[in-house]
């Protein structure tokens, strides 16, 4: 009656003497194909599962044995012990079976009252393991998606004055460069007047594209407001900023969008600001290149103009 309750059991079932020679395995364990063969009992456990971590598992049986107390594996630190096939169906990111594992000291009852054997059980945690590589994943994209601007998909707002901080916080307190390019598309409500609305859109999303393909991996690249963009540059100082600034500026000028039939050309407005030691605080950099952004708009716009203290 006892075996047939541990033959349909929904978990593997393996005992093992104490030499890790295989004495019983139960039918959940048939799935693995070494257990097809009907000889299997008798052999020593890593002949018969070559895949086993023989160091590891020997230190754990031994434990097991030692200490008459029960050792565990978890899928999320070895996703398997044993190489079965998941049956599940579901696609995850591995044809196989993820496992909890716990192994049990034995002493049977014609003994001499020590351990002699020890009993695997294998628990197919394929189901927990793949709903939690989903949430995962659902998580990392609705942190992306938090940080991202909707249109251009590149920083939003919010994340870009966060990284803003944390980059001028550094560069006061270890001494290093920082700039700063805010930048303004030119007559921009013109663009949307002439084409419409959705050509402004894809002017903006292809401009996007364009700066973020001319900056480096560390510059933070973020949509500001409606057609107004920001670009943090760590580690950079003025001569550098305005270097790129003005690249920018002219790949710009130079660009030609395409929407249906018409061909849209525009132009930037850009403000510099590098941060030295008159800065007094964050929103202060900002003003200084609001200030400069203006100032570029000002003198006829298609301008970079840096800040210039006094
Ligand atoms: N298509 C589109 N237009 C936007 C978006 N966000 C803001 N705008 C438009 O951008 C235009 C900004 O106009 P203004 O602030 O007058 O500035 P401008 O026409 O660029 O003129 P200057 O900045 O003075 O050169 C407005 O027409 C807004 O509707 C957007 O996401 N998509």
């Amino acid at each position: 009656m006892h075996s047939l309750v541990v033959e349909s059991l929904n978990t593997g079932v393996l005992l093992i003497d104490t030499d890790y020679r295989l004495v019983y395995y139960n039918h959940f364990m048939k799935s693995h194909p070494a257990l097809k063969k009907a000889d299997a009992v008798g052999k020593n456990l890593f002949e018969l599962f070559p895949e086993l971590p023989v160091k590891w598992m020997t230190r754990k049986l031994e434990s097991v044995v030692m200490l008459d107390s029960p050792a565990f594996s978890a899928w999320e630190q070895r996703q398997f012990l044993f190489q079965m096939r998941h049956t599940r169906p579901i696609t995850t990111n591995s044809e196989f079976m993820a496992q909890n594992i716990e192994m049990q000291p034995i002493k049977s009852p014609q003994g001499k009252g020590e351990i002699d054997h020890i009993c695997i059980m294998v628990e197919d945690a394929t189901d927990v393991c793949f709903y939690q590589q989903k949430l995962k994943l659902t998580l990392a994209e609705l942190e992306r998606s938090n940080r991202t601007d909707g249109l251009t998909q590149i920083a939003n707002r919010r994340y870009w004055e966060e990284r803003f901080n944390t980059a001028f916080l550094s560069a006061v307190r270890y001494h290093e460069e920082l700039s700063l390019i805010l930048f303004d598309l030119d007559k921009f409500k013109l663009v949307n007047d002439e084409y419409g609305h959705q050509a402004g859109d894809k002017v903006l999303i292809e401009s996007a594209v364009l700066i973020q393909s001319m900056l480096r991996q560390h510059d933070v690249f973020g949509r500001y407001g409606g057609e107004e963009f920001a670009i943090l540059l760590p580690h950079t100082g003025s001569k550098g900023a305005y270097e790129l600034a003005e690249r920018i500026r002219q790949a710009f000028e130079s660009q030609v969008i395409q929407y249906k039939s018409h061909e849209i050309k525009a132009t930037l407005s850009i403000g510099v600001v590098s941060y030295h030691a008159g800065v007094r605080n964050y929103d202060d950099m900002l003003t200084r290149a609001d200030m400069a952004l203006y100032q570029s708009k000002r003198s006829g716009r298609n301008k970079t103009t840096i800040y210039e203290a006094g």
